[in-house]
């Protein structure tokens, strides 16, 4: 296979399912018939609810489990038929914190790892030794990794997941449990294997706010399957006419923000604010009414782009696959 291709996907998923045999003669669909490409040096996330699929598909990625049926093509080889070379684009932190030997020095981990996927010795020092200073840790090469904060065992994870250079990096949920600095630390990382260096990220995350920073392009997943798989860009658009932002004059009691519930409500410098989805016109009249009735005092009402968390939750409850057609 000719893997210099550019146009070439960097993974493409064709009706891929994992169902798993429970008690009896049931069958959980971890994932559904799942049809997928991801472009070459893209940054790719993979979200959804608890269940929805998410890690079972890195794990068939890793080639760490065996889809019922489907496809799965990465890089141009087939993970079926060529595992090993398939195998060798990726490299990847799976969730949790296990994916490195605690007892060991972050030094010896790199090592190790690089040994283990063929890399030769002096460049496998270079590289595990740029490695380390880029994610700060060269002061702390020779400590083991047991010894370290939950970000910085995060941070060698990753570095070990990418010593020997694959073109795919596959990170299950690389920022949970992270302090904020930390998981800037590891974001910006992320960014700039993408950005300088070309590499594809996957990843899976429950911090839409971290997804929405980092991803150019994001699949929303449920139950196995597939609600959206869109440029970060087109899917914020989606919802773009029904998102508003209401400004009140003055702070509102408990009892009048209960009546705007579903809006998410701040007050600062005097103003109280009502930002969310609003479905449809009579509903934000519905809500004027109100305001009108009560006497608030109103400064604006205003369209706004809404974040990828709204439209997550929107797509969620709606429950309904998004066709690609906003421009
Ligand atoms: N070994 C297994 N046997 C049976 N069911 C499983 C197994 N592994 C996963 N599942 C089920 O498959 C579904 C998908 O699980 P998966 O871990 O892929 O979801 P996820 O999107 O990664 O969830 P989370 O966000 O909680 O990590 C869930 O219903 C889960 O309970």
């Amino acid at each position: 296979m000719d893997t210099s291709a550019k146009s070439l996907p960097a993974i493409s998923i064709t009706a891929l399912s994992k169902h798993y045999r429970l008690a009896g003669k049931s069958v959980r669909k971890a994932v559904d018939q799942l049809d997928l490409s991801i472009a070459q040096g893209q940054i790719y996330g993979l979200l959804g609810a608890n269940g929805a699929g998410k890690t079972t598909i890195i794990k068939m990625l890793c080639g760490l489990i065996i889809p019922t049926s489907g496809h799965i093509v990465i890089n141009g080889y087939d993970l079926a038929r060529e595992r090993y070379r398939a195998v060798q684009q990726i490299g990847a932190v799976l969730e949790g914190t296990r994916n490195v030997y605690w007892r060991l020095s972050a030094w010896e981990n790199l090592l190790y790892f690089g040994r283990l996927k063929g890399c030769r010795e002096r460049e496998l020092r270079i590289r595990a030794r740029q490695l380390l200073e880029e994610l700060e840790l060269w002061e702390r090469r020779n400590s083991a990794v047991r010894t370290f904060s939950r970000g910085m065992q995060q941070k060698v994870a990753i570095a070990c997941a990418v010593i020997a250079d694959p073109s795919i990096v596959l990170l299950d949920e690389p920022t949970l449990g992270l302090d904020i600095q930390a998981a800037r630390t590891v974001k910006d990382w992320v960014a700039k294997l993408a950005r300088e260096q070309g590499k594809t990220v996957i990843l899976t995350t429950h911090q839409l706010d971290i997804a929405q920073q980092l991803c150019e392009r994001v699949a929303i997943m449920r139950h196995g399957q597939l609600l959206a798989d869109q440029p970060l860009t087109h899917l914020l658009k989606y919802f773009r006419e029904e998102h508003y932002q209401i400004r009140l004059r003055g702070q509102l009691s408990s009892e009048q923000a209960a009546l705007f519930a579903p809006l998410n409500m701040s007050y600062a410098d005097g103003e109280s604010c009502l930002t969310g989805l609003i479905g449809n016109q009579a509903q934000l009249y519905r809500y004027l009414a109100d305001i009108e009735r009560l006497q608030l005092p109103l400064l604006a009402v205003q369209l706004l782009e809404p974040s990828l968390e709204e439209v997550f939750m929107r797509l969620l409850s709606a429950g309904k696959e998004v066709k690609d057609h906003v421009a």
